[in-house]
Order: C-alpha cells, then sequence, then structure tokens
C-alpha cells in the first residue's frame, strides 16, 4: 500500500468545482480545475488578480473543501478524509509560504521553525538541529536567536520559507512569495527558495505575477475561466 502512494503524484486535483454564494450572487471561481504535480516539479501559477490563485492554493492545501471534484495528496483523496486526519496531511505533508511572513513575533528564527516540527511530534532537540540547518542554507546561521522585529523582509521571508520546509513536505504552496519585497531581496529569497525546494525534491506550486521569476520554474500554468491551462514557457 505504502509503495502505490509513494507512487502517486504529491498532488492531483480533478474537477475541482468552487463557487462563491454571496446573496442572490453566484461566482464561479474554478469550473472543473485539473493540475498534477509530480515529485519534485516545481509549477508557476501566474494569473490575473482575481482569477482564483488564492482559491486553488487554498484547496490544493486543503484549507478549504472543492463543490465538487477531488484533491489528491500523494494518492489520497482529501474529501474521503475526517478533519483531523486532513489536519495531519496538511501538517506533515504540506508547507505553506503567504506573501506576508505570519511568523511568530514572540519567537526567535529558530524557535519560529521549530515550532511546527514540535507539534508533529519532533522532539526539541531533533527539530531544533533541522530548523538550524534550515536556516544556515538560507543563510541566516547569524540570527537564530533574533525576533520577527529584528530581521530585514527578506530575512523574515526567508525564516518562513525554512519554517514552510521544516516538516520535510512532499508539496510546498506559495502564494506571492517574495511580491511584498524589492527587486533585489526577492530575487535572493526567490534563488534561495528554488534551490532549497531543488535539493529536497519539494514538488511546489508558486503563485507570483512576476513572469521573470515563472520562467525559471519547470512550468507555468494559468488560470482561464475557472480552468487550469498551460503557458508555453518562452524561456525554456
Ligand atoms: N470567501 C469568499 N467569498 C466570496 N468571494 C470570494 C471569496 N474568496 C474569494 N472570492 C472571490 O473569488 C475570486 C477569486 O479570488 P482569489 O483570491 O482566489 O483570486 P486571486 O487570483 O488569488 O487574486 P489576487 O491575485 O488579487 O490575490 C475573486 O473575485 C474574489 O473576490
Amino acid at each position: 500500500m505504502s509503495d502505490v502512494l509513494n507512487a502517486a503524484p504529491p498532488l492531483r486535483m480533478d474537477g475541482v468545482v468552487r463557487r462563491y454564494v454571496s446573496g442572490e450572487e453566484t461566482l464561479d471561481v474554478l469550473r472543473g480545475a485539473d493540475l498534477t504535480l509530480h515529485a519534485g516539479e516545481i509549477v508557476a501559477l501566474v494569473a490575473p488578480s482575481g482569477t482564483g490563485k488564492s482559491t486553488l492554493l487554498h484547496l490544493a492545501g486543503l484549507l478549504e473543501k472543492p463543490d465538487a471534484g477531488c484533491v489528491m495528496v500523494a494518492g489520497q483523496d482529501a474529501g474521503a478524509l475526517m478533519d483531523a486526519r486532513r489536519t495531519e496531511i496538511r501538517r506533515d505533508r504540506i508547507g505553506f509560504v503567504y506573501q506576508f511572513h505570519h511568523l511568530l513575533a514572540e519567537f526567535s528564527a529558530r524557535e519560529n521553525v521549530m515550532l511546527p516540527q514540535m507539534i508533529a511530534g519532533i522532539a526539541r532537540r531533533a527539530a531544533r538541529a533541522r530548523a538550524d540547518e534550515l536556516l544556515s542554507i538560507f543563510g541566516l546561521a547569524h540570527r537564530l536567536d533574533h525576533l520577527p522585529g529584528k530581521l530585514s523582509g527578506g530575512e523574515k521571508q526567508r525564516v518562513a520559507i525554512a519554517r514552510a520546509l521544516a516538516n520535510r513536505p512532499h508539496v510546498l504552496l506559495a502564494d506571492e512569495p517574495t511580491g511584498n519585497l524589492d527587486v533585489n531581496t526577492s530575487d535572493a529569497v526567490f534563488d534561495a527558495l528554488l534551490e532549497t525546494v531543488r535539493a529536497h525534491g519539494v514538488a511546489a506550486l508558486i503563485a507570483t505575477h512576476n513572469m521573470d521569476l515563472a520562467r525559471r520554474m519547470d512550468r507555468i500554468v494559468t488560470l482561464r475561466d475557472g480552468l487550469v491551462v498551460p503557458v508555453e514557457n518562452t524561456a525554456a
């Protein structure tokens, strides 16, 4: 059974429908979207504002449920699972990075990266070693004990990425991970993100408005009329 699960793509979305109803109005954001992320594949999601990028990422991350269709993480149909199991899968298999870092202000960089591991039951010592390793990869070995308030924007976002990778997720979902940073910082943080994701063989879906960044990924997709469609990567 575990071989079957390991052979399944880290993420597969089949015919996903998501509509928002407010009062008399119904907005069909996703109308049967299909998307598969293969192991180690990095996919850019580039689409105009309001077309459903965040909605797609929330569904992929099991933060919301589709109105129809299914979301499978490592071959498991999340829709068929109890909420507690969905939470476990989200915690153990999926990492999230948002435009704003959402670090806990009263905890150091190291502690922010340790926390999700300890919640997942990893011993303090191992969690600390993993946090230090990841933060070093992101060039923050000299910032381990700093509180987020003492870090620059780029440093905070690196900590957030390290935190997202702490539990060795199979899938990384990122919503404009460098959208809040200046161009140079954004490039540097993005380099570190891509390098680490590739080195760890993590499948990633990264929403960005920046076509230059998107071209550095393996594949680009967009949202059109509620469906995921490929975009030709002219730099490939
Ligand atoms: N909870 C909600 N209730 C009603 N409508 C919603 C809700 N969440 C999103 N929407 C609407 O669904 C559409 C898609 O929203 P979404 O946030 O997924 O777009 P997006 O592509 O991520 O946009 P942006 O690039 O601006 O962040 C938008 O028109 C938005 O107003």
